[in-house]
């Protein structure tokens, strides 16, 4: 049990100096991930020139990885090496990972023949998966720790400033995540190489490598002001045969001339350690409670893909600023870094003067706000859905050549293609905005320009006698996007304060109801809730198959509602507990005989017991010795 003369004495404003040294390597390592994140869909499909559906599953599947390894960081953190060299172990891994995405995206590491596309795209594409399988152990081996590390730091009494550090924590998640995906979009749009010049991935890549070093350089400088709790040998292991035990031996004495004991667990008494079981059994009952849990991530993270594909059916021209639609998603940690402190300091004291918010409460609360948003999402695609043809794809044109000649059609960055006479193009996709093509053919070439709105389509027919801009008719096949953008605002809104109330609170209650030597794992258990809620889209996605969308999103509303009731009934029946006073109990007995044992040890029980009638309540807010003993 951690106790407070261990932790580092310097503190600023009652902080420990030390997590100063956590949140900015959060922030980096944040900026480093969804960075690279953010383009990586585009390197699939442009460098990698693999198609959507491939494209798609892999980075699924890889965003699904990093939320799996988590389990592995926790388990050599808490039973081999601690946390600290854990987290600067899987850095170094991590850094070398993004140092291999950046160099798999030189393209002229292969390209013999010097026409811009790599020659040997096995190379490359080995080089990628690598470099991803490296991300993916570090990302996720490091986040149980450096989350659960921060919270070290502070002595049991800190309580209030260690539930304000995971508010700061989350703010600079979401900062790091808000300006990588600005900037590395803008970085992979430049154009860059040694013998030809191409879209420049490896810098999209390259910077946040850089930033994955100066997260670890930052990490490593704050080494000597760190609290740092030591491994408590290979406790995963104990956990597993002790729970494997309980079982084994509740099996055998199943008569019923053997008494009953009051918990399953409780059946490995007879040759495990009361304080293991004891902290066995607070573990269980806060991954019991995670089961409902993933459903909320299944429709959070719905952001970046669904919601994405609303957008690209929306109008994004803002007035002085046309948002993309893959932009819309920086809305979330906008979002955050506004509500975050907004919450904290005013809603949540305003609601906890009319009742006690605890945090199973915030999270119940944070879970209807993300089916609200669902259900607003809804709404939006009826909207959207009246204004909507279907046919030919919106945002693709074609031209019809009426000239008695072949001729040629292109627009920086787009060639339409050659199109033979009285013959017509494929529909090629074009952006939106003021769009200048190029029409040339052997003898004569001209430039035909127009304005194209959000999602229209048009076919162009070029008159046998073309002299330009005003020879060419244009009939509209698709309307431009009527329904705005800005219509997603309050569906933002909802899921980002739905998170603000059930990730950022999430985050705290897991490491304050895990015993000392499970941190690392219970933060990774809350983390599993997040790659389980990716696989459910992915299966909903297959299995559902709802022709109209707006019927999904409500499908999905419903879907939240009906596991959030059932996440508020377990939540009513969890009764909250201060883990180190219970673990006390067991180490106060130190050499005491048997007896004292027995004593200890229905001490213990009776405090669990006691806990669970709720009789304190979760007051939120203090700092002195008092427990937090209450039901939901
Ligand atoms: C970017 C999100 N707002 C966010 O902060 N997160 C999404 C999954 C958990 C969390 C993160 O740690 O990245």
């Amino acid at each position: 049990v951690k106790r407070s003369s261990t932790l580092n004495n310097n503190k600023v404003l009652g902080y420990p100096i030390s997590i100063f040294f956590i949140v900015v390597n959060e922030f980096c390592e944040r900026f480093s991930y969804y960075g690279m994140r953010a383009v990586l869909v585009l390197y699939f499909k442009y460098f990698l020139r693999w198609d959507n559906d491939l494209a798609t599953s892999i980075y699924h599947t890889f965003v699904a990885l990093c939320y799996l390894t988590p389990i592995l960081g926790a388990i050599i953190a808490d039973s081999w090496l601690g946390k600290f060299k854990t987290i600067i172990y899987l850095s170094i891994v991590y850094a070398i990972g993004q140092v291999t995405m950046a160099v798999s995206a030189i393209h002229d590491i292969t390209d013999k023949d010097r026409d811009g596309t790599p020659d040997n795209m096995t190379f490359h594409v080995a080089m990628s998966m690598v470099g991803l399988f490296l991300i993916a152990l570090g990302t996720g081996g490091i986040k149980p720790c450096v989350s659960a590390f921060g919270g070290d730091q502070f002595s049991e009494h800190q309580e209030k400033q260690r539930r304000t550090f995971f508010s700061v924590f989350y703010l600079c998640i979401n900062g790091g995540s808000l300006l990588s995906t600005i900037i590395t979009p803008i970085l992979r749009a430049q154009e860059c190489g040694i013998y030809t010049q191409e879209k420049c991935y490896s810098l999209a890549f390259g910077v946040p490598a850089a930033l994955m070093v100066v997260a670890l350089v930052v990490f490593i400088v704050g080494s000597g002001m760190y609290y740092k709790a030591e491994p408590q040998g290979n406790i995963m292991l104990d956990v597993c045969k002790c729970i494997g035990f309980a079982i084994s031996n509740r099996v055998r004495h199943r008569g019923k001339q053997y008494p009953k004991r009051k918990h399953w667990m409780d059946w490995a008494e007879d040759r495990y350690d009361k304080l293991l079981i004891a902290q066995i059994k607070m573990v269980l009952k806060v991954l019991f409670l995670y089961i409902p849990l993933p459903m909320f991530w299944t429709l959070f993270d719905q952001k970046g893909s669904r919601w994405t594909l609303q957008a690209t059916t929306m109008d994004g021209n803002f007035g002085a600023l046309v948002i993309q639609p893959d932009q819309m998603q920086t809305v979330n940690p906008i979002l955050i870094l506004t509500l975050v402190p907004i919450m904290d300091s005013l809603i949540y004291p305003l609601i906890q003067k009319c009742v006690n918010f605890t945090p199973l409460r915030r999270m119940t609360v944070g879970m209807l706000m993300a089916a609200i948003a669902f259900v607003c999402a809804g709404l939006v695609q009826i909207e959207i859905d009246k204004t909507l043809p279907t046919f030919p794809s919106a945002s693709q044109s074609q031209f019809v050549n009426g000239m008695g000649m072949a001729l040629n059609v292109s627009t920086p960055g787009v060639y339409v293609g050659l199109i033979d006479s009285s013959y017509y193009s494929n529909y090629s996709l074009v952006n939106n905005g003021k769009i200048i093509f190029t029409i040339w053919s052997d003898t004569q070439a001209c430039n035909y320009s127009r304005e194209f709105g959000f999602g229209s389509s048009y076919t162009f027919y070029i008159p046998g006698n073309l002299v330009c801009q005003n020879d060419i008719t244009a009939t509209e096949d698709i309307k431009p996007n009527t329904a705005h953008m800005a219509l997603q605002i309050p569906q933002y809104f909802f899921i980002t304060a739905g998170e603000v109330m059930f990730s950022v609170t999430g985050l705290e209650f897991s490491y304050s109801q895990a015993p000392n030597n499970m941190k690392a794992v219970l933060q990774a258990g809350w983390l599993l809730t997040v790659a389980i809620g990716n696989f459910i889209v992915l299966i909903v996605a297959e299995v559902a198959k709802i022709p109209e969308q707006w019927a999904e999103y409500i499908l999905f509303a419903s879907l939240l509602i009906v596991v959030c009731v059932i996440f508020s009934i377990m939540a009513h029946f969890y009764t909250y507990i201060n883990p180190a006073e219970i673990e006390a109990q067991f180490m106060k007995k130190g050499d005491d005989n048997d007896e004292d044992d027995k004593k200890q040890l229905q001490k213990g029980m009776e405090m669990v017991k006691r806990n669970s009638t709720g009789s304190h309540s979760y007051d939120g807010d203090d700092d002195d010795d008092e427990r937090k003993k209450t039901k939901m």
